[in-house]
């Protein structure tokens, strides 16, 4: 691990969206020249509408080319519902951008849901989890820990990120690569997680923050760290992780911004 996280800030969402469109597309490049897909998990809340807008535009140049059908999603954290239920991140993620994409373009290779026979058993629904991670990335990466081409992350006003909660036990997971949470803070309170090693074990983490309610939170995250989840990732990643957010979720903020480049 080397170097620090990279803060970029931009003035607003709509000038976020192309350098965080860029920075996912080189990430995509590097996934595929790897190993022939892009293995990118995302979170729910409030990402996959910016996500939206950074992705959904279409291509101006080869180079700009979102291709979706060497797309592999999973998700980083999912709530134990039914994948239609408003609370579910992946019927987030198809309302606000895959269900935009244009029916007769690519279409993602596949979209690895929750298996919604078991929301009733957290930790089944997490092994369950667990192996649909196994079967894709064993014998392709290491199988100690799946390597992730990208993390698409939120950071809530409490500093979580995926349904990692500040001072929760599941923090000091060290074997599973998906646990599960009985009693998240915030609701629901049944939920699956991708956990801490798996996260910073990825090739990059890009976390998308934006709006003034964040700005207390990035502070203690950049500025004390305090042992919160996202500040736990910076440390565990280092200059693997990357920082998109608005001016107005880092007011105050005195942790240096680089100017966004690839
Ligand atoms: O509960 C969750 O919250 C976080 C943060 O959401 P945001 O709306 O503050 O961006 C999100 O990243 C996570 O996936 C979700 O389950």
């Amino acid at each position: 691990m080397g170097g620090q996280a990279n803060l970029y800030s931009f003035p607003a969402v709509d000038a976020l969206a192309p350098a965080l469109r860029a920075y996912v597309i080189h990430c995509q490049e590097a996934g595929i020249a790897r190993h022939g897909v892009f293995k990118v998990a995302v979170s729910g809340g409030s990402l996959p509408k910016t996500l939206a807008q950074a992705l959904l535009p279409p291509a101006t140049s080869e180079a700009d080319t979102v291709r979706w059908d060497k797309w592999e999603i999973f998700f980083a954290d999912e709530r134990a519902v039914p994948l239609d239920h408003p609370d579910s991140n992946y019927a987030l993620l198809r309302k606000e951008l895959l269900d935009k994409l244009p029916a007769d373009g690519p279409q993602p290779a596949a979209v690895h849901t929750i298996d919604v026979s078991v929301l009733d058993d957290a930790q089944e629904l997490a092994d369950r989890y667990e192996q649909e991670l196994v079967k894709s990335f064993a014998g392709r990466d290491s199988v100690r820990l799946p390597i992730f081409d990208l993390l698409l992350l939120g950071c809530g006003p409490d500093g979580h990120t995926c349904s990692l909660f500040p001072g929760h036990e599941i923090l000091r997971e060290t074997s599973a690569w998906v646990a599960p949470i009985e009693d998240s803070p915030k609701p629901p309170p049944r939920r699956v997680t991708l956990t801490l090693p798996v996260v910073t074990h990825a090739v990059k983490v890009a976390f998308v923050a934006t709006g003034g309610g964040k700005k207390d939170v990035m502070k203690e995250i950049f500025e004390e760290g305090n042992g919160l989840p996202c500040a736990l990732v910076n440390e565990g990643c280092g200059d693997r992780c990357s920082w998109f957010v608005d001016n107005a979720a880092v007011e105050g903020v005195t942790y240096p911004r680089r100017p966004f480049s690839l």
